[in-house]
């Protein structure tokens, strides 16, 4: 096999040249990551600009209008192998071809609507509850504390208490089991990283042989291994006779077993679990630590949020829906400014099915790939103004936002866009208004300082470091 990979590159050299071989692998695969996404914004006043990558052409399309046609059109609904072999999910939706992403995403877009959604809102307030009373057990209001180790544990429990049917009162020891969970995804993210670090890794035959890929492997089905016992005793224990809660996995482990088993394979089932936990999971939580964190910069526009949520939700017992949350306008524009400074998902890439005229008289080959860069869109100051780096909620209103929507597209757009995102944007609400009502937050940090990493996803550099006041 090793052999293979070696002749292979030597053909590379040989038809491409030494020099062109190790300027681009120099220049595309550099050691960091973010410093490659960051020379891609340089760029930004190129509409679009190609890029030769070993046999793929390469398109970095920058023009709001541009994106927009590739990812709504349906020539461009394929993901690229050579970029999402990466994740180690060929068979989940996010990475999936063409043909099997039309069949599972009908199949799964019915657990995530309007109506499944609400009806887990119950759900989410109940983890998030047990978060407050989690932060009220310590006193956080003299010394720091990083914010996403509250934010992360939550988003997994909403994700294990939504998909599965798992609370954290059916695991034995929950806090060590739900930062098992976190730890595991965590860890293989940042082996995905690293695995863009190292041109050889790029070859499948090479990966396929290392410790990385073992060790990957391992997590996953110790993971799947746990889903498993819990679910069994669950079962065993008799928790039938408990109130059904609507989740959208144990369908596929035990009940509609039948409806998918034609469709779907061992693989096929395990990869769209870890998909849905992976795209949902470090997403959301480190999102609203984004969130939270940018309102302890900010306190005039936290006071603002808070007097919102006072208004919609004046006591505790005023219960929590998708119609009263709807309610919060100013929260929602919080956090789309939030996610607008750190999208959690900072690039995404297509590749065409077919041949595809982008713009008048310019056709783009067949297998070529797009890459859209989400971040450098939302970061534009010929798009946003020159307070583009600001936190401004404002800029929101419809006065201000009407004509910009193609600038804001932490989602995706198109067919092919996050299937999870009412999901992420209820879920999300829903721990801001259960933590803003309860709590102040303040921090040393400010907004200039702050910088995000680009790796597989976007964080912080550094931590969410908060101060956390009891409110009464
Ligand atoms: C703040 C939170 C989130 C953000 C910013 C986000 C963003 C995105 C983006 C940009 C994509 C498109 C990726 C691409 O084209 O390569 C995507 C896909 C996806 N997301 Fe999310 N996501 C979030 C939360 C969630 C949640 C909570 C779930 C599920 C519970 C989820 C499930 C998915 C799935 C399954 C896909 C693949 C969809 C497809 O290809 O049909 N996401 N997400």
């Amino acid at each position: 096999m090793y052999w293979a990979v070696i002749l292979g590159l030597l053909a590379i050299i040989a038809i491409f040249g030494v020099k062109i071989v190790k300027r681009a692998v120099k220049k595309w695969i550099p050691k960091d990551l973010d410093k490659f996404f960051r020379s891609i914004d340089r760029l930004s006043s190129e509409k679009i600009f190609k890029v030769k990558f070993l046999h793929k052409d390469m398109y970095f399309v920058q023009d709001p209008d541009l994106i927009h046609k590739v990812l709504t059109s349906e020539v461009c609904m394929e993901k690229p192998r050579m970029i999402y072999k990466f994740f180690g999910l060929n068979d989940g939706l996010l990475c999936c071809g063409y043909k099997q992403w039309r069949r599972d995403r009908k199949n799964f877009s019915s657990s995530f609507n309007n109506v499944m959604v609400s009806c887990f809102v119950p759900i989410f307030c109940r983890i998030a509850d047990r978060m407050i009373c989690k932060i009220k057990m310590n006193d956080y209001s003299q010394k720091e504390v990083d914010m996403i180790h509250f934010t992360e544990r939550c988003t997994i429990s909403m994700i294990l208490a939504t998909s599965f049917n798992i609370f954290p009162e059916d695991i034995a020891s929950p806090d060590e089991e739900i930062g098992r969970v976190a730890e595991a995804v965590k860890i293989t993210s940042f082996m995905l990283s690293e695995r863009f670090k190292k041109f050889v890794m790029f070859f499948d035959t090479v990966f396929k042989r290392t410790e990385q890929y073992r060790q990957q492997n391992e997590i996953r089905d110790s993971l799947y291994d746990l889903f498993h016992k819990i679910l069994d005793e669950k079962t065993k224990n008799g928790n039938n006779n408990e109130e059904q809660q609507p989740s959208f996995f144990q369908n596929i482990f035990y009940n509609k077993v039948m409806t998918f088993k034609n469709e779907m394979t061992e693989d096929q089932i395990k990869d769209s679990i870890f998909t849905v936990i992976g795209a949902g999971f470090e997403t959301t939580g480190t999102a609203s630590a984004h969130c939270i964190l940018f309102l302890a910069m900010h306190p005039e526009i936290q006071e603002k949020v808070h007097q919102e949520i006072m208004s919609v939700f004046p006591s505790d017992d005023i219960e929590i829906t998708y119609d009263t949350l709807s309610e919060l306008s100013y929260l929602e524009n919080v956090m789309k400014e939030s996610l607008r400074l750190g999208p959690t998902v900072h690039s995404i890439a297509r590749e065409a099915m077919d041949n595809f005229e982008i713009s008048p008289g310019k056709v783009i080959k067949r297998g070529s790939i797009f890459c859209i860069n989400i971040y450098g869109l939302h970061h534009r100051k010929d798009l946003w103004g020159e307070d583009a780096e600001l936190f401004n909620p404002d800029r929101f209103l419809p006065e201000y936002f009407d004509g910009k929507q193609q600038y804001f597209i932490p989602f995706s757009i198109g067919r092919r866009n996050c299937l999870g995102y009412r999901y992420a944007y209820t879920s999300f609400k829903v721990m801001m208004v259960k933590l803003l009502r309860n709590f102040k937050f303040t921090t040393n940090l400010k907004l200039n300082e702050i910088k995000f990493n680009r790796q597989i996803a976007l964080k912080l550099m550094g931590k969410h470091l908060v101060m956390i006041e009891k409110r009464h």
